[in-house]
């Protein structure tokens, strides 16, 4: 009796406890919203009339919103929508460096809107999609320790000889950087070889699905509506994403097939696709990952690492065939160290003394980041940045441009110039994860900062170091470097680099 007594008051006082915790946290909010405003709000219309017209998203506004950042300051906000949550827009880097790192955990969300896959009822999270939480936690720890770790990357070194060899050939007959980075971080997801059908065939599936990721958030403000407006865009993009099921997945298979004794031979002992099998979720029952998860992993991992380091190849490219002076610099720091060998490639532990490719590599990343803005990252509760209330369940947008070209942190900071980032008194040596000082944002900042970074500069350095020892880059006749920008998926040359090489040594 006495028991049973002292337990109906335990659980009154616990009750009573919650109540007055939600009535304190209620009003501390509410206190919180008195005192504290929005970041100001800017007119919608000139972004919809943009967005309505061209059927773009809200990635491709980034001119208009740099014109609304000169006006509005470092931080605004936008609604699109009336009554809707608002967007709010940093472009300032202390401000992303308090949000990203001061508040790291407050604002390591995604929306949901992100992934078209959450409206179609398609597909599974990817890192980029999940919420801060533990999925988001294992998934990304797998890519980083399983495949992006230092010494996972080095035995992917005869992959990259591989995909150098291609590019080289490739080179001859003119053709562009991005069939030998595809060819590689296919190696790398599912340890083959693609033969030119499989790579042409997942290649304009990738190219579909990434167009469709950058208008879908426009389509997505009012989803209903959007599915009946767009049925025959929605119609195509679940038949896309099925094709590429059917091509992902008996490579997926075959991997778990090769590892069973009998299996056939394989090209790579150890593959992204591998990881992805060995996963188990131990907040839901210890449960492998589906089918659609595994598809749209693989297709994350090929259209976060392809295309982004296939444009800033080009940038660098393009940078180094306008600047003559600046490709005869790095051409004596390659010979310096490398001259004596007659090594067919570069190697890549040469590549780590070579400081003036490495400045040449950050400097391009900087001066051309392949997103004009990070994704959209979401709040996960009430936060004071700089004065202003950003509210809990906000999209927050990171103009990264506008980071890497603040004259208030860069002198001139159009001007290409490597020897910023050379250390030794004259230069910067910027910290790229952020964590010290924001200075630029390429890879993002904070806890959901790219994970690719390191491998993505390797394949920079090694292919800009190789290509330049190989050939002379010089503009063709007539044909000037243009670096008018276009935005894709990543924003592109308007006019891709056309240049003329000369090889440098004799074969
Ligand atoms: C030059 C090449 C690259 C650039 C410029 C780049 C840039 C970015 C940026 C800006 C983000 C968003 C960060 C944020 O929202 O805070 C991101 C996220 C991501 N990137 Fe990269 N990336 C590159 C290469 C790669 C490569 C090679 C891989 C993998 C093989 C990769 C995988 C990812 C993944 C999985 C995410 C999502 C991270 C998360 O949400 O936790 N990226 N990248």
């Amino acid at each position: 009796m006495e028991l049973n007594a002292s337990l109906i008051l335990l659980i009154f006082l616990s009750f009573t406890l919650l109540f007055l915790k939600h009535v304190l946290q209620n009003h501390q909010k509410k206190k919180l919203k008195n005192k504290y405003h929005l970041p100001p709000f800017v007119s919608p219309l000139p972004i919809l009339t943009h967005i309505f017209l061209h059927r773009c998203s809200i990635f491709k506004v980034a001119p208009i919103l740099r014109r609304i950042h000169s006006h509005y300051g470092d931080i605004f906000s936008l609604r699109l929508i009336p009554f809707s949550n608002p967007s709010i827009f940093i472009s300032d880097a202390s401000l992303a460096h308090s949000a990203l790192i001061h508040h790291g955990a407050t604002f390591s969300s995604r929306p949901l809107f992100v992934e078209p896959n959450y409206f179609l009822s398609v597909g599974g999270y990817n890192i980029s999609t999940a919420p801060y939480g533990s999925l988001w936690r294992i998934l990304r720890r797998n890519l980083s320790a399983e495949i992006l770790h230092p010494s996972r990357v080095l035995l992917f070194s005869p992959g990259r000889h591989w995909a150098l060899r291609v590019l080289l050939e490739a080179l001859h007959s003119k053709e562009n950087f991005k069939q030998s980075i595809f060819s590689l971080l296919a190696l790398m997801c599912f340890g083959k070889k693609l033969n030119e059908r499989e790579m042409r065939e997942i290649a304009s599936l990738q190219l579909f699905l990434l167009r469709t990721f950058t208008s879908f958030n426009v389509f997505a403000i009012i989803p209903s509506i959007a599915k009946v407006l767009f049925h025959k865009r929605w119609e195509e993009y679940i038949c896309t994403r099925r094709k590429q099921a059917d091509i992902f997945l008996p490579m997926i298979r075959a991997r778990r097939d090769w590892k069973s004794p009998e299996g056939k031979q394989s090209d790579f002992e150890y593959c992204y696709a591998d990881s992805l099998l060995d996963i188990h979720l131990p907040d839901e029952g210890g449960r492998g990952l589906t089918d659609d998860e595994m598809v749209s992993l693989c297709h994350e991992f090929l259209s976060g690492g392809v295309d982004t380091t296939t444009t800033a190849l080009e940038w660098t490219m393009a940078e180094l065939v306008k600047n003559q002076s600046l490709q005869s610099m790095l051409l004596i720091e390659i010979e310096s160290l490398t001259g004596s060998c007659n090594e067919e490639i570069i190697k890549e532990e040469d590549l780590q003394r070579m400081l003036y490719l490495k400045a040449v590599v950050m400097e391009s990343l900087r001066r051309h980041p392949p997103g004009h803005f990070m994704l959209p990252h979401s709040v996960t509760e009430d936060v004071i940045v700089d004065g202003f209330l950003i509210p809990k369940g906000v999209q927050v947008h990171f103009i990264v441009t506008d980071v890497n070209w603040d004259g208030r942190k860069w002198e001139e900071p159009m001007e290409f110039r490597p020897e910023r980032f050379m250390a030794g008194g004259y230069g910067e040596e910027v910290d790229i994860t952020g964590i010290r000082e924001i200075k630029m944002m390429t890879f993002g900042a904070g806890r959901r900062m790219c994970p690719g970074y390191r491998l993505a500069i390797l394949h920079l350095e090694f292919f800009v170091a190789n290509l330049v020892r190989e050939f002379v880059w010089k503009s063709e006749v007539g044909n000037e470097v243009d670096l008018s920008e276009k935005l894709e998926f990543t924003t592109i040359m308007e006019n891709p680099l056309r240049a003329q090489l000369i090889p440098r040594r004799k074969k």
